[in-house]
């Protein structure tokens, strides 16, 4: 139901029920339609009243016909489409306070007094900006006469609740955000499909994929698929990565290897910031190991599809769980946003989570890798650990350069 901004708020609902509004914002990922669909059915099933606000924060400072009332049929068939059917963007306009001014007044205009927002660092950092700004963004509409005072006190508490969609899987506190699982299941796919035509050619490939600051995309690939090499911003390679990568992926193809994968991470760096582009590993292959060389860049494909099994469980036990922090939530209640450790469904502060995730970044800035690497997770340099030992260094001693029939060797 929409309603017409110029009319006055509704009467809150009454005892604890809440008007919640559901958003998805940022990049889109496999399973945030999942966990729209969960905050709706929760907050219906809870005695509330739930709202889609669409196209992310574009949507709040619009207002209008993008704040929508949500009834349990109209999420029916969500759970196993992939994007978001409630639109997402990236919303400039949100960044600065004017445009967060807006979007209080057509919040309240709505009478919704709880928001939950699935979306990256990005969109949880906006949240808390908006959560902290509230008392005053409501004193600002009071004073330009656009509340009243009576409206600025029964909407002075407004609860936020952050889901992590993102298919990074950058966000410090969670295990897994909602998209990551689908956005791997789909590299590997899409590698297992190139391995076939590099082994039929003896080719090399090298392939870009998602992960602008975050190398978990790459580094899982990497395990999933046994690539030869892997480039991800938090680790660099060595000083003399070249002559290091071209003498790993020399031994594997001495070794009977008959195609070459190295995964490039959209974010890889050296050891001093400079960008590892895919055309750069390239021509080292083709140069220095005359391999036939080419570059897939996966691009969006790993954002869109339905999501995977685990995202569909992931994005509705934590919808789930978003609702009732929302209920449980006091107007003290610092902001929480939803986890998961260990395989349990946990809250977190989101504050502390946007600021450890951005610890990351500045680690990896300052070129403090090691600390990069701890802070992105406890297991995450474990990993890195388990692809190099098993897949990268090609340590075989049981077994010499003599190759079988079939088998590759480096040409020239
Ligand atoms: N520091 C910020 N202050 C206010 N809003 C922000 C801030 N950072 C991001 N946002 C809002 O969240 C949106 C999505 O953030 P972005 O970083 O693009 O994606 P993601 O949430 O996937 O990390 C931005 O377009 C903007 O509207
Ligand atoms: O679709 P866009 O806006 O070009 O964004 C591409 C970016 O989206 C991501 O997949 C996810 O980034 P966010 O979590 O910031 O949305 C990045 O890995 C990638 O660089």
């Amino acid at each position: 139901m929409e309603r017409p901004s110029s009319s006055p708020p509704p009467a809150p609902l009454p005892g604890k029920q809440r008007r919640i509004g559901i958003m998805t914002s940022g990049g889109d990922a496999p399973g945030m339609n999942g966990a729209v669909r969960a905050v709706v059915r929760m907050s219906i099933f809870m005695g509330c009243e739930a709202y889609a606000i669409y196209e992310g924060y574009e949507g709040l400072v619009q207002g209008g016909s993008l704040i929508k009332q949500m009834h349990w049929d109209d999420v029916r068939g969500y759970l196993s489409e992939g994007g978001t059917l409630i639109g997402t963007a990236r919303c400039k306009a949100f960044m600065e306070r004017p445009g967060r001014l807006q979007g209080a007044k057509h919040m309240v205009m709505a009478g919704i007094d709880a928001l939950v927002i699935c979306g990256g660092d990005g969109s949880l950092t906006g949240a808390d900006k908006f959560r902290k700004e509230w008392p005053g963004l409501l004193d600002e509409l009071v004073a330009k006469k656009e509340l009243t005072a009576e409206q600025k006190r029964t909407y002075q508490h407004l609860n936020i609740v952050g889901l992590v969609g993102s298919i990074d899987n950058d966000m410090s506190s969670t295990d897994a955000t909602i998209g990551c699982y689908s956005s791997l299941a789909r590299i590997c796919e899409a590698i297992d499909c190139i391995d076939a035509t590099a082994e039929s050619h003896q080719r090399a490939f090298v392939i870009e994929v998602m992960g602008r600051h975050c190398g978990w995309l790459a580094l899982m690939a990497g395990v999933s698929t046994s690539a030869d090499f892997i480039f991800i911003p938090e680790k660099p390679p060595s000083e003399n990565w070249e002559a290091e990568m071209c003498s790993i992926i020399r031994r594997h193809r001495e070794m009977g290897k008959r195609k070459t994968i190295v995964i490039v991470a959209e974010g890889a760096h050296d050891l001093a910031l400079r960008k590892v582009t895919p055309t750069r590993v390239k021509d080292l292959l083709s140069n220095d190991l005359k391999l036939d060389t080419r570059i897939t860049t996966l691009g969006h494909v790993q954002r869109g599809g339905r999501p995977c099994a685990y995202d569909r469980m992931l994005s509705t036990l934590q919808g789930v769980e978003a609702v009732r922090a929302v209920l449980n939530a006091t107007p003290d209640t610092p902001s929480p946003v939803i986890c998961v450790i260990e395989n349990k469904i946990v809250r977190k502060p989101l504050l502390k989570a946007v600021e450890d995730t951005l610890e990351v970044a500045k680690a990896i800035e300052a070129k403090d890798f090691s600390r990069a690497m701890h802070l992105r997770d406890a297991e995450f340099a474990e990993y890195h650990n388990a692809y190099t030992t098993t897949t990268a260094t090609g340590h075989h001693p049981e077994k010499t350069t003599t190759q079988g029939p079939g088998k590759s060797s480096i040409p020239g």
